[in-house]
């Protein structure tokens, strides 16, 4: 695997995102009515704050998705870690759900169980900063920061730091 420069693919996901909605920063993701963004704890989280910042939006929410994951019994029920957050009403919204890596595509099946749970949106559009291939699940995304080439026996982990400065590292599959 070369390097992959998270930051660049930030920056690239952000262009995509405001090329699709160019009310923002301001308008569009401001408005009461627009778009809102919703990342999937915890490296959507860290996405969708900046994402927030950087498209002038006013709210986010945040999505854990501990009660409908299908790995839970192996992963453990974190819930408490942050549970999900939602502060707009969901029904008629139009949502675009945000995470660092897609991958099988599970992750993002439980992120849609979780968001319905609070109502029926208008639409949800998928925004990922990377795209690894490897789908066991009909997903796919709007938004992509880039696709890359990972290992079967490596994942891809997104770290931040304290300057909230993103990098991506690998680490072997447990
Ligand atoms: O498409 P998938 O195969 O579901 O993989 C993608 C997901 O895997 C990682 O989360 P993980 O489950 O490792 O939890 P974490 O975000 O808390 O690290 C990553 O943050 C994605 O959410
Ligand atoms: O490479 C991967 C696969 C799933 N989830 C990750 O965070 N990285």
């Amino acid at each position: 695997m070369s390097f992959i420069d998270a930051e660049a693919l930030y920056r690239a996901l952000l262009e995509q995102i405001r090329a699709a909605y160019p009310g923002s920063p301001g308008a569009s993701f401001g408005a009461a009515d627009g778009p809102v963004l919703a990342g999937i704890y915890s490296g959507g989280a860290w996405l969708v704050e900046r994402l927030a910042k950087d498209l002038g939006a006013a709210e986010f929410g945040v999505v854990n998705i501990a009660l409908h994951r299908d790995d839970y019994a192996k992963k453990g029920l974190h819930i408490q870690a942050s549970p999900t957050s939602l502060p707009f009403d969901v029904n008629d919204r139009r949502i675009v759900l945000v995470d660092d890596v897609l991958y099988t595509g599970r992750t993002v099946r439980a992120a849609l169980n979780e968001l319905y749970d609070y109502g029926r949106p208008a639409a949800v559009e998928l925004a990922v900063l990377a795209d690894r291939g490897g789908r066991e699940m009909p997903v796919a995304a709007r938004f992509v920061g880039g696709v890359v080439e990972v290992g079967a026996d490596t994942t891809l982990v997104l770290a931040r730091g304290d300057d909230g400065h993103l990098t991506f590292h690998t680490e072997a599959r447990a």
